[in-house]
């Protein structure tokens, strides 16, 4: 067994047919994840991927057809009724849509969770008190959903979340609604429960901004499978990486008379290094940046460039490489 906090072995999920001529979709097809305590995991993919249907099997809102899923320690495909229930209060959980009840004012929504958890009514009222300053959102406590912006309703959606103080958040396409600014703030205010809270996050979103901003480790969802997972600063490493790819977008391969073209990447302190003028002085040749940057990311400081160098580039590649950067000579297909 892994140590993560969110503990996922083969897991799968399949929807029946729902007539004679459809076939059955497997929507989650052998996942492993281990989302350790205090992380930022982000689940990307495009639609139909799977991703809501795998964070709805990590509180058993869906029921995986085979698989094991364990949150805090807890086995949570063997228990049913009041101990599921339980368990759940321990993991919260906030959508693209906000789900509040329009009926209840701000104060309202974030006190029904404490309802049906059973805290009493005076320590209800400290709670949401607290809770709407966690997500700075006093000032509205009083006002119904139909009068908050996009990003105000999904503080309260996160406000809601963390009621049951859940060591624990999924977020299902949290900022997918919102404009790229609001998106951002409502990032940072994650950024920061993480950070203060100690709350481990798992998220799914089709956005790389997200994973930019807030995530320190990632996975590449396709056809109910990880095509990649890790560390984002490791799956920058990897020429192969689509999560890479998306990140630091490369021009296209196109050939150079008596030049290698090469693809560079670079994270933590090695990206703050004057790389390339360094290799320049220092072997007396001229680099030449194709494409590429480099970028804070919430993983840390990284970046991916590709390089022209003259001849085969052997020296340069050795330089670059004994300064702790990753070199790959760069084809036709890449
Ligand atoms: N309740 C359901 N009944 C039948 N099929 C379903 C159901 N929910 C999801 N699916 C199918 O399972 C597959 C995965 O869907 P899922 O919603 O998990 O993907 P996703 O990556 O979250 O995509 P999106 O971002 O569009 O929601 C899809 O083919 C979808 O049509």
């Amino acid at each position: 067994m892994g140590s993560g906090v969110i503990e996922i072995k083969g897991l799968r999920k399949t929807y029946g047919a729902k007539g004679r001529r459809d076939p059955q979709v497997v929507a989650v097809d052998g996942v492993d994840l281990s989302v350790g305590e205090g992380d930022v995991f982000g689940v990307l993919g495009r639609s139909g991927a799977g991703k809501s249907t795998l964070l709805r099997c990590v509180n058993m809102l869906e029921r995986p057809d085979a698989g094991t899923v364990s949150v805090g320690g807890v086995e949570l495909t063997t228990l049913n009724g009041r101990r599921l229930r339980a368990a759940r209060h321990g993991i919260g959980m906030i959508h693209q849509h906000f789900a509040l009840l329009s009926s209840r004012t701000v104060a309202g929504n974030v006190a029904f969770a404490l309802e049906v958890t059973g805290v009493p009514r005076a320590e209800r009222r400290t709670r949401v008190a607290e809770l709407l300053d966690l997500v700075g959102l006093s000032e509205r406590a009083g006002a119904y959903p139909g009068q908050l912006s996009g990003g105000q309703k999904q503080r309260v959606g996160i406000a809601r979340a963390l009621a049951a103080r859940p060591k624990v958040l999924l977020s299902d396409e949290a900022t997918s609604a919102l404009d790229p600014e609001t998106t951002d703030s409502i990032l940072r205010l994650l950024l920061d429960l993480n950070r203060r809270l100690g709350l481990t996050i798992l998220l799914i979103t089709h956005e790389m901004t997200v994973v930019k901003r807030i995530c320190r480790s990632a996975a590449v969802m396709r056809d109910g499978r990880f095509v990649e997972s890790g560390a984002v600063t490791d799956l920058l490493h990897r020429p192969e990486s689509e999560l890479a790819r998306d990140l630091f977008p490369l021009d296209p391969f196109a050939e150079l008379p008596g030049q290698t073209v090469v693809d560079v990447s670079v994270s933590g302190e090695d990206a703050d290094i004057p790389l390339l003028t360094e290799v320049a002085r220092t072997l007396d040749v001229d680099v030449r940046v194709l494409s590429g940057s480099v970028e804070t990311l919430a993983a840390g400081r990284a970046g991916r460039w590709r390089l022209a160098v003259p001849g085969d580039g052997a020296a340069v590649i050795h330089h670059l490489r004994s300064r702790g950067a990753v070199v790959a000579v760069a084809e036709a297909s890449s």
